[in-house]
Parts: C-alpha cells; structure tokens; sequence
C-alpha cells in the first residue's frame, strides 16, 4: 500500500514534467560553437523520458524551465492564475531564468540530465525506508504510509520559522497530497517547535524594495491559506511544540488539531505592528466569541494547549510523553476508514464557508501588504533581529 502511495505521490508531477519535455519535431541537429549541441540536448531529452527515480519538484521546475528556455526563449506568455498552483510554478521557474541565453539553458539542462541519470544509476541500493520519503523538498519531510502522507516543517534549529521558499514547498506539497491515493494528511513540525510563524528575516530588505516585497508577500500570503481552504481531504495538524503567528491561525482551518501539553498558541501581532492573517480575524470570534479572540488576536496572550482546547482551537491534547505513540495509532485507524466518505463529509462541512473565507483571506493579505510598510512593523522586526525583543 505504502509503495503504490508513494508511486502515485511521484507520478503527480513526472508525469507534467514529462509532457512539458515531449521533443518538437522541427528541433534541428546544428551543433553550437560552445556547450551542448543540439543532439546531445535531445539525447537528454530522450533520457529524461527513461528516468525511474523521481527527482522531485524542484530539479523537476528546473528542468521544466530551462527546456522551455533552450527551445523557445525567454518566457513571454501569460501567468497563470493564482490558484493554477503547477502551472504558476512551472511559469515563475521559467520566468525566473529571465533572459538566459538558449545555448546556456540548453547546457545547464544536459548538465541537470547527466546529474540525474549518474545518481538513478546508483539508486538501486536505496533503503526501503528512504524511498516512502519525497525528494524535492529542502525545507519539508514529505512522506506517505498507511494511508497517511506526512508534510513535516523541517527547520529545527530556526523553530521551524517559515521562510519564503517554505510556503512555497507547503502549497507544492499540499497539491500533491489533494492528488495522491492516501485518506489523511498530516502537517506537523520537526524538533521541539511546531512552528515560531514568519520568518522575520523576510523583511530583511532594503527600503526601496519594501513597496515590491510587500505587494508579493500579500500574494504568497493569500496562496497559501487559498490552498488550506480548499484543501479537499481531512488534514490534520499534529502540534507537536508551540506555535506562533500564523501557524495558530490556519489551525482553524484544519479537519483535527492534536496537540501535545507541551504546546503553547501566541498570535502576537499587534507586538509586531501587523494584523490577523488565515481568516482569524473571523475564524476566531465565530469559535471562541469576540472578547476571547480579542485576547489573542489583539493583545497577544498567550493560551496553553489545555486552554486552546476549552476554545476550540485543539481537538484534543496528549500528554507529551505520549503523544506521538497516541497520536500516530489513532490516525492510523481514522485512515483505515472509507477514503471517499471522509472526503465528501469534510466538503459538506467546509463548503459553505469556502467563498466567505476566500473573500476575507483576500482582504486580511490587503491590510497586512499595508501594515508590512508601516514603521510599527519595521521597528517591530529590528527590535526582533536586535535581540532586544523576545516574546
Ligand atoms: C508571507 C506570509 C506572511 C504571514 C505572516 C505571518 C505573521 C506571523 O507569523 S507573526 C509571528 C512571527 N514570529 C515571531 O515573532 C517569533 C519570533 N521568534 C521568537 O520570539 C523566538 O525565537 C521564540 C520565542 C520563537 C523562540 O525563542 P528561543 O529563545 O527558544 O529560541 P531562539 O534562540 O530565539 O531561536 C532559535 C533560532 O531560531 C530563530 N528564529 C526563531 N523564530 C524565528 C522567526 N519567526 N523568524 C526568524 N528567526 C527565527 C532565532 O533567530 C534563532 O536563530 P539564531 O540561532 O540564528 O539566532
């Protein structure tokens, strides 16, 4: 079971991959005065096509883009809608290459090629173990097993603080997970936090970048709580540590939220000058009423896991020492469970609320593309970086 989960979570995006690289039938076999000729760029188009081993998302982006660069150019077509996850990736890794020229991008493939296919030659030592793992990601553990495919953050040593690039691979490994054949999935944090929120260190810009920087942080911001909420299967949170900032707030829009008594929820946004993100500012007073949303969203408490739970935040908390054993066993009967049954009730619950929660995701990543300009936030931050503010 866990095999053919895994092959199917790989098949997602080999398969896009691989029809973005069919060969044209015009290409010419001129050989160029430096780099790879045309023939070796279509040798290893054709080696691609014979490729077992899943690169994983990221070789496979880049590859994607410097085809598209070899064989047709800087990108010049249209960008795809937000919520056209793959092909938006596809766009901005194409786009990215900006005016590279087709004889470099034409090299750099083969290069990629030639990397792959010595490393897939050695493969065939690979531990079962390592294989349920998902190549691709460099800031998330993705694995899947049992019916469950496991997103862990996997940034220990900075407490798993989200960086750009991390909800980036969380969206890519979201749209995964809502393809691939597992019942569950899980998100959850490696080492002693779940998540401390936002990387501050997004915000390490220069002035007049900020404008720019702001306007494309409220874009990412509303992609990613856009994909919690249409998130289609039952996805639960594993709290394994405290959480900060936004990982309390998209807590709401998850199926079940566990929690081990070592978990601590602070939203400490107003510390920071900015605002309620993840549709907490309507999430929260419809679950707990106004004036205990009041207390966290606008002045910072700080709840503990037991309290969280009297809120409705948490489903249920384990104690630490047992957490994981518990958590993990109970998960694994729920995805024993009829996979479509589950589907189709988490739709009903959530449906009605889909097109409200889009509209205030939208208008929460307005103000706060606002609040990231303010001198309130950029104190905030320094202070932070400074080390003269902890929470
Ligand atoms: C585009 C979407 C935007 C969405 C917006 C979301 C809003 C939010 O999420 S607001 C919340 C932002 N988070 C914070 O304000 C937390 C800041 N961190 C802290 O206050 C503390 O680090 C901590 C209480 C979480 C932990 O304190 P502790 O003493 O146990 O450990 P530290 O030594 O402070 O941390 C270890 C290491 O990790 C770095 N780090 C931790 N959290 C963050 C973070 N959020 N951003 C950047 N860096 C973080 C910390 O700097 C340390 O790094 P060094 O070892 O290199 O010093």
């Amino acid at each position: 079971m866990a095999g053919v989960t895994g092959r199917l979570v790989r098949g997602w995006c080999l398969r896009a991959v691989r029809s973005s690289l069919q060969v044209p039938a015009q290409l010419h076999m001129s050989k160029t005065a430096m780099g790879a000729s045309q023939k070796d760029f279509e040798s290893a188009v054709n080696q691609m096509k014979l490729l077992k081993k899943d690169p994983g998302n990221e070789v496979k982006l880049k590859l994607y883009a410097h085809y598209k660069q070899a064989t047709e150019g800087p990108c010049n077509t249209p960008k795809p809608g937000v919520f056209d996850l793959i092909n938006k990736a596809k766009w901005d890794a194409w786009n990215a290459l900006g005016n590279l020229p087709k004889e470099t991008a034409r090299q750099n493939y083969v290069d990629l090629v030639s990397g792959l296919s010595s490393s897939s030659d050695s493969s065939s030592q690979v531990k079962p173990e390592a294989d349920r793992k998902q190549a691709g990601y460099e800031t998330l553990v993705m694995t899947s097993e049992d019916g469950i495919t496991k997103i862990m953050l996997n940034r220990p040593t900075k407490m798993n603080a989200l960086t750009t690039q991390m909800y980036q691979e969380i969206m890519l490994a979201l749209e995964a997970a809502s393809k691939d054949d597992s019942t569950i999935t899980v998100l959850t944090g490696n080492g002693s936090y779940f998540s401390s929120g936002n990387d501050l260190t997004n915000f390490v810009i220069s002035p007049d970048e900020l404008e720019e920087r702001a306007r494309r942080g409220a874009i990412l911001l509303r992609d990613f709580v856009g994909c919690f909420i249409d998130f289609p299967k039952p996805l639960v949170a594993v709290v394994n540590g405290p959480a900060v900032g936004i990982s309390v707030t998209i807590l709401r829009l998850f199926d079940l939220v566990y929690a081990s008594d070592r978990a601590t929820f602070h939203t400490p946004f107003s510390h920071l000058g900015q605002t309620p993100e993840a549709c907490s500012s309507y999430t929260f007073p419809s679950l707990m009423g106004p004036a205990k949303a009041a207390e966290m969203l606008i002045f910072g408490k700080k709840l503990t896991a037991a309290e969280a739970c009297a809120r409705g935040l948490v489903t249920e908390v384990f104690p630490d020492s047992t957490f994981q054993k518990e958590v993990w066993t109970r998960l694994k009967a729920y995805s024993k469970l009829p996979r479509n049954a589950l589907r189709i009730s988490k739709q009903m619950i959530r449906n009605h609320e889909k097109e409200k929660l889009h509209a205030i995701n939208a208008e929460e990543s307005r103000i706060l593309q606002e609040r990231w300009q303010s001198d309130e936030c950029m104190n905030a931050i320094m202070n932070f970086l400074s080390r003269k503010a902890k929470l």
